[in-house]
């Protein structure tokens, strides 16, 4: 009797997971060994959109693709060493990129420019030549420089495309819902609000006025709170006074932003999200790159998946 109960129940259970999802996808993460990127990587294996899980990082990714391979998820993973980057890539549809060095109080998020510039062009450079047609997901700071270096890669290579490049700035809309759900005593579920602009200080606008309550927000709370989002990473890396900046929220900010991506591409319908892209909102201003609310998923056009416009 416990026997077929017990058949019965796993039965199920693998039936409700093999029909879970539309599309599987293989997603590679390139920094997987840092403090994001475990979190990240950890997130992205109980992720049902994710078939294959691919970690890569200069040193590390093994034992975190070990560690994490043993999750009981379906999904496989498997971990890449230093040389191993076109390996890591093979087939890859996603690829996040968290890989670079985090800020230590005192600095902004533009001193991390000469380190993670360089790191975040050379990985660019591979994905444009092993997976030209990836979605390339760029954590690594300050995104508002990253991302145009990665869109400048691919455009030498001869294989940018617009729709395909996103960066992170999920972690802004993240706080923006937390912190204004803690002012009016909201759970943050009905306190979201569009993050528009960059990710770095002032050019971190969230538009407040397009939640119910967040119209309510005036004044003094309303300056406090707007300040607030815009500086959320300086809090995180003073609490944590000289050992990195955030890491596991943004690790939930990275996979959130990864399944919405991954939900379009299985053909949902209506996955809007800010994301920080190349975009003609105000090309005319001289202002390439933008963060905005973009419907992700398969394109009626000549490109299979990415940003609809
Ligand atoms: N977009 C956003 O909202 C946020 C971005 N960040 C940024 O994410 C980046 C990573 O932060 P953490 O994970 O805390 O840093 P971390 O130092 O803990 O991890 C970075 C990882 O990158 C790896 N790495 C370095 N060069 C590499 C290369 N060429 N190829 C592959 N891997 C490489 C390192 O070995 C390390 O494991 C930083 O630039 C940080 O500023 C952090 C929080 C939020
Ligand atoms: O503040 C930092 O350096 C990390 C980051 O981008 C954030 O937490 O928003």
């Amino acid at each position: 009797m416990f026997t077929r109960t017990a058949t019965r129940l796993l039965s199920t259970q693998s039936r409700a997971f093999s029909t879970s999802s539309a599309r599987q996808t293989k997603v590679a993460v390139l920094g997987a060994g840092g403090g994001i990127g475990q979190p990240l990587s950890l997130l992205l294996k109980i992720d049902p959109l994710v078939s294959s899980l691919s970690l890569y990082d200069i040193r590390g990714a093994p034992g975190v693709a070990a560690d994490v391979s043993h999750i009981d998820t379906g999904s496989s993973v498997k971990g890449y060493t230093a040389d191993q980057l076109d390996e890591a890539l093979e087939g890859a549809e996603v690829v996040v990129i968290p890989a670079g060095v985090p800020r230590k109080p005192g600095m902004t998020r533009d001193d991390l420019f000469n380190t993670n510039a360089s790191i975040v062009r050379d990985l660019a450079a591979s994905v444009g030549r092993v997976a030209p047609e990836a979605n390339i997901l760029v954590i690594s700071n300050p995104v508002n420089s990253t991302v145009p270096i990665v869109a400048k890669t691919l455009e030498k290579a001869g294989v940018f495309d617009p729709r395909r490049i996103f960066g992170v700035t999920t972690l802004d809309v993240v706080r923006a819902a937390r912190f204004l759900g803690e002012v009016t005593g909201n759970d943050p579920k009905y306190t979201v609000v569009p993050v528009v602009g960059g990710h770095s200080g002032a050019t971190i606008v969230p538009l407040l006025s397009q939640n119910a309550f967040g119209k309510g927000v005036s004044g003094d709370d309303y300056a406090k709170l707007v300040y607030r989002i815009q500086f959320g990473g300086d809090e995180v890396v003073k609490a944590k006074d000289g050992a990195g900046s955030a890491t596991l929220s943004m690790a939930y900010a990275g996979a959130k932003f990864t399944n919405a991506l991954l939900r379009g591409l299985s053909g949902e319908k209506g996955v809007i999200t800010p994301t920080f892209v190349k975009s003609g909102l105000f090309a005319d201003k001289g202002v390439d790159f933008f963060s905005s609310s973009v419907e992700l998923g398969v394109c009626a056009c000549s490109v299979r998946f990415g940003v609809c416009r």
